[in-house]
């Protein structure tokens, strides 16, 4: 039995239906992030699981209990915001105590705990102040440990990183790693970022249009994505069809590349542009048509039979300058995508 069993979860919205049956199951003590596009349905789902949406199906269980049916206040469930959501006029430490008052947990508990919540955030000092008195990171952090007082069986996280600035925002993503491993609560992260998804995560659940697209770690997700949108939407990828014979395949221009599985026909490849090695060759098939250098890596874009490819290449002495004429190779095998058709179709 896993911690969390969320099972054919259906939201609709009158005639439209925005969560097709979902089906995803949380270990004890994973860090579970759902990843997907602006409107895919992320939100739906934390909100029904936090119980402050109804689904129009299916089930939720956490630790073997039925929730879905229950009240939020029974559901020992604590949600951080993006937003933060703090009491405007209350301090930093009656923010903390408001939940532990309201579910009656004695005092000197209170107090051991609130500590204890304040410590692992980095605010002790800051435990007298007003939300307004303090930064961004830090009414954050207050909203985190707001949620880790109440010691909830499962932590809810709602894209909690995306009003801070980018520096702040990386700082945070590994305090909250650290934090996680140190509490180990089983925890389901929301967000459109596919770093922090990377960065953050046991187990990523990828979601387009209302639906599961794929699940795994993130390295399996990145180095072996089954579908061109999970390929397309974590990090970069160059999407191209190739003829296939077995494990080797013809490319549109001519050249023959081996694949990462055995396959017939017309079929689609995912190559990163990292293991693309960009040749200046006056008799080379492509032509770069821009080239940026972004410090530890230069990105080129290359125009090949029609087909635009991005290409990263690490440490680059010399750049090779737009309207020179390029070969590539492929460094090691491409990868082979399958049930890519359902999946752009979705
Ligand atoms: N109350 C509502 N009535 C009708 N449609 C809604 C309602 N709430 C959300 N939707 C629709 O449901 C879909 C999923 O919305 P949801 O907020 O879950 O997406 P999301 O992935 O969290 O997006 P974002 O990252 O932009 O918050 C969207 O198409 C949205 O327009």
């Amino acid at each position: 039995m896993s911690e969390l069993e969320i099972s054919n979860i259906t939201k609709d919205y009158g005639a439209t239906r925005v969560l097709h049956p979902v089906s995803i199951n949380v270990e004890r003590g994973e860090f579970v992030t759902i990843l997907g596009p602006s409107g895919c349905g992320k939100s739906t789902l934390l909100r029904i699981l936090m119980g402050i949406a109804r689904p129009s199906a299916g089930e939720i269980r956490l630790a073997g209990t039925r929730i879905d049916l229950l009240p939020p206040e029974a559901r020992d469930i604590a949600m951080v915001f993006q937003s933060y959501a703090l009491f405007p006029h209350m301090s930093v430490a009656k923010n903390l105590a408001f939940g532990l008052r309201m579910k009656n947990v004695p005092k000197p508990e209170r107090a051991r705990r609130i500590e204890h919540a304040l410590e692992i955030c980095n605010l002790t000092g800051l435990v007298e102040r007003m939300p307004r008195q303090l930064s961004g990171g830090q009414q954050q952090r207050v909203a985190l440990a707001r949620a880790i007082v109440m010691q909830p069986r499962l932590l809810l996280f709602d894209e909690p990183l995306s009003n801070l600035d980018a520096k702040l925002r990386d700082t945070l993503r590994q305090e909250l790693v650290d934090l996680h491993r140190r509490i180990g609560a089983t925890s389901i992260y929301v967000t459109h970022d596919q770093a922090e998804a990377m960065a953050m995560s046991d187990r990523i659940v990828v979601m387009d249009g209302g639906k599961v697209v794929e699940t795994g770690t993130p390295l399996d997700l990145y180095r072996a994505p089954t579908r061109a949108f999970t390929a397309g939407f974590l990090g970069q990828t160059n999407l191209l069809t190739a003829d296939a014979d077995g494990l080797r395949a013809r490319l549109p221009w001519g050249q023959i590349v081996t694949l990462s599985a055995p396959a017939k026909g017309s079929v689609r490849v995912s190559v990163r542009p990292e293991t693309i090695a960009i040749r200046q060759n006056e008799a080379g098939a492509g032509m770069v048509t821009s080239v940026s250098f972004m410090g530890a890596n230069a990105l080129y874009m290359v125009d090949i039979a029609g087909n635009t490819l991005k290409i990263s290449q690490a440490g680059a002495e010399s750049l090779i300058a737009a309207g020179n004429r390029v070969s590539l190779d492929f460094n090691g095998a491409l990868h082979l995508l399958s049930g890519f058709e359902r999946a752009e179709a979705a």
